[in-house]
């Protein structure tokens, strides 16, 4: 299904409401599977979640995650730690996605996981042997977080508990801490210093927890207001005391002209016109949100130079490859100075074509579909993949253009 966005007004207005968060969600079922309790209030409806939710119960061991990273990640440690036989899949994209720091980790530890296709990826012949705890793992964290996550939340359950230190870059160091704090909502003291993570053997108590709504599908609102630069949005049930990282983008808009008015569980968007002439910023903490600020600046017209975009690549698509080559498509040429790193200076060629490929990642549909507020006419193509997310994406975005 392709969209095609038509706008022509000046000033936005309106209400939205935002889906679950899914990394909460998804540790909420992983954790509420270990602690033996029902699963949380609000849980999020997106794809991701359903798939872990549906595995989480399977009795198939045949298990297909789909496009869900966190899915995968955390399956891989929770089907070494329950045992039985499992065959652990995804879509073609997650084939490509990297697990092998996980799966040497959790072999370190007794587990027994065998590729059944290439070296170091999905999918995964996983078999039951005893795991062992009271070790000390050494790491690498410049892949992903979701490694470190899926074998935190596993760790109190080994015998003597398990340390983790980790080493390289630390990427998306906001979800391990997302992971931490969701772990001692259930009871469990983990430690977390620098790059050591202590997690010692304890049960976990069963939580009545509700979901917290989702800060990063949040951005694409911030970056309504911000390319339309007139208006408000208010969003309800969204609070800056957040488990998530991603809370913290609201003072990285108000370089692009949006402000934040905290209510007590609800925000209020407003454009301020006040805007940076150079945008700079490092994604290594927030990484879902890069692609929605990249598209923001071009559409806005701020040269920008942003950083900690290394892990990127190895998204539901490459991120930084596909923003190139469509922003290119709109007329605008992005360079890569160094890896891990985009910048724009303003360079400008004519409009090519209004037609968005998303190469089925729900953040390229979400990040460019504000684009079509200024470029009316814009075709957004496989619009649906945001359901892996945001399944009411259109209909939120649908009530703002009216
Ligand atoms: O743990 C999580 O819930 C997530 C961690 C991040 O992944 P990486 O750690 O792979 O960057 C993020 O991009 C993903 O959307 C959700
Ligand atoms: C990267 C993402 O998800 P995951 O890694 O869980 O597939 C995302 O939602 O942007």
């Amino acid at each position: 299904m392709d969209r095609v966005i038509a706008w022509d007004k000046t000033k936005i207005e309106g209400v939205v409401v935002l889906p679950a968060s899914k990394s909460i969600s998804n540790r909420a079922l992983v954790l509420c599977a270990l602690a033996g309790c029902p699963v949380p209030e609000n849980l999020s409806d997106s794809d991701d979640t359903r798939v872990l939710r549906e595995a989480l119960s399977s009795s198939n061991r045949l298990v297909n995650v789909g496009h869900a990273g966190t899915a995968m990640r955390f399956l891989t440690a929770y089907f070494a730690l329950k045992g039985g036989t499992w065959e652990l899949t995804g879509s073609e994209r997650m084939k490509q996605r990297p697990v092998q720091v996980l799966v040497d980790a959790l072999r370190n530890l007794g587990a027994k996981i065998a590729y059944m296709d290439e070296e170091g990826y999905p999918p995964l012949w996983i078999t039951s042997a005893p795991l062992q705890g009271g070790r000390s793992l050494v790491l690498d964290a410049s892949i992903s977080s979701q490694y470190v996550s899926a074998l935190m939340m596993i760790a109190p359950l080994l015998p003597g508990g398990l340390t983790l230190d980790l080493e390289e870059r630390i990427v998306s160091a906001a979800y391990i801490r997302m992971t931490a704090s969701m772990m001692r909502l259930f009871g469990v003291d983990v430690c977390l210093e620098g790059g050591k993570i202590v997690v010692p053997e304890k049960e976990y108590i069963p939580v009545n927890l509700r979901v917290e709504s989702d800060w990063t599908a949040a951005s694409y609102f911030y970056e309504v207001l911000s390319i339309v630069g007139q208006g408000e949005i208010f969003i309800s049930d969204l609070k800056k005391d957040s488990l998530q990282g991603d809370a913290l983008q609201y003072s990285l808009w108000e370089r692009l002209g949006v402000r934040t008015e905290w209510r007590e569980s609800d925000i209020l968007l407003r454009a301020s016109g006040e805007n940076t002439d150079l945008f700079e910023a490092d994604f290594t903490e927030m990484p879902d949100l890069a692609l929605t600020f990249i598209v923001a600046c071009c559409l806005k017209d701020i040269p920008f130079r942003v950083r900690g975009l290394e892990t990127l690549h190895v998204k539901e698509c490459d991120r930084v490859a596909a923003s190139i080559c469509e922003l290119r498509k709109l007329g605008y040429e992005l360079k890569v100075p160094v890896h891990g790193e985009l910048c724009w200076n303003r360079e400008r060629n004519a409009l090519t074509s209004l037609e968005i490929d998303t190469y089925q990642d729900h953040r390229m549909v979400m990040a460019f579909a504000p684009a079509g507020l200024k470029l009316p006419g814009l075709v957004i193509r496989n619009a649906g993949v945001v359901s892996k997310s945001f399944p009411t994406f259109w209909e939120q975005l649908g009530k703002l253009l009216i």
